[in-house]
């Protein structure tokens, strides 16, 4: 028998529809977060897609002072880079209401991931989890976070019952060394989502979830084969 859904797709018509609605979502458990334990954390993923949500979020009314940020993901560059994560999350996330909410890089300013590693994995270690909200992309490879398809830790970084919080990865594909949660540690969440766009990346998820062919070999698949949490998928064109 195979395993039961855990997946739902919330499609949109229209890109900033989809960015609103997964702002107030995401906003809503924040608070849920806030109200029940009086502090929150939330893991947002890099790239381009999330600009529009994170513009979205970054207005919603609550408290973010005690909501601390951070990435499910970082390009080892640093912050002046252009293509830093948490160069992103502050032009676009950390903004307006959301300015006053605590950020936890995973870059630490070593020569590599592997020299940061003990301190990046010292940070999410400090960190309240589970995570009140962890939002992830994709790629049109089928990777997601920095489960890249030949990663060279992909299967550690993969393994449900792995010990490491955070893991180093290269790959071919990848631009340039990467830092990324692991799997479990992103699977410690009250909410989980995917946010994705293009009828290119729709048709990778599905594929993904079938697994069938070179999609069985999708890393996003171990997040949308796992049961421990439910996935809500976020789709616009
Ligand atoms: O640092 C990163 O690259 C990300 O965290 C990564 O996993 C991203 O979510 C996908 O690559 C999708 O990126 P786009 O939104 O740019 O397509």
């Amino acid at each position: 028998m195979s395993a039961p859904a855990n997946v739902t797709t919330h499609s949109f018509t229209g890109c900033q529809a989809q960015a609103i609605a997964l702002a107030e979502r995401v906003a809503e458990r924040l608070r849920n977060g806030l109200a029940q334990r009086g502090q929150a954390v939330l893991a947002v993923s890099g790239g381009s897609t999330p600009k529009a949500f994170f513009e979205q979020l970054s207005r919603q009314a609550l408290d973010w002072a005690r909501v601390q940020v951070t990435l499910v993901d970082e390009r080892w560059v640093p912050e002046s880079d252009a293509r830093s994560n948490a160069r992103l999350v502050h032009t676009h996330l950390l903004q307006h209401a959301a300015a006053a909410a605590p950020f936890i890089p995973l870059y630490t300013g070593d020569a590599s991931p592997e020299a940061g590693l003990a301190r990046a994995e010292a940070r999410i270690a400090a960190l309240p989890l589970p995570f009140d909200a962890v939002v992830l992309g994709m790629g049109d490879d089928g990777h997601t976070a920095s489960f890249f398809p030949g990663g060279d830790r992909l299967a550690e970084a993969l393994d449900p019952d792995g010990s490491a919080r955070v893991l180093p990865m290269h790959a071919p594909d990848a631009g340039e060394p990467r830092i990324t949660l692991t799997l479990p540690t992103l699977l410690q969440t009250r909410a989980l989502y995917l946010l994705v766009a293009g009828e290119k990346k729709r048709d990778v998820l599905a594929d993904a979830r079938l697994g069938l062919g070179a999609a069985r070999d999708y890393p996003v698949r171990a997040v949308l084969t796992q049961q421990r949490v439910p996935v809500a998928v976020y789709w616009c064109p």
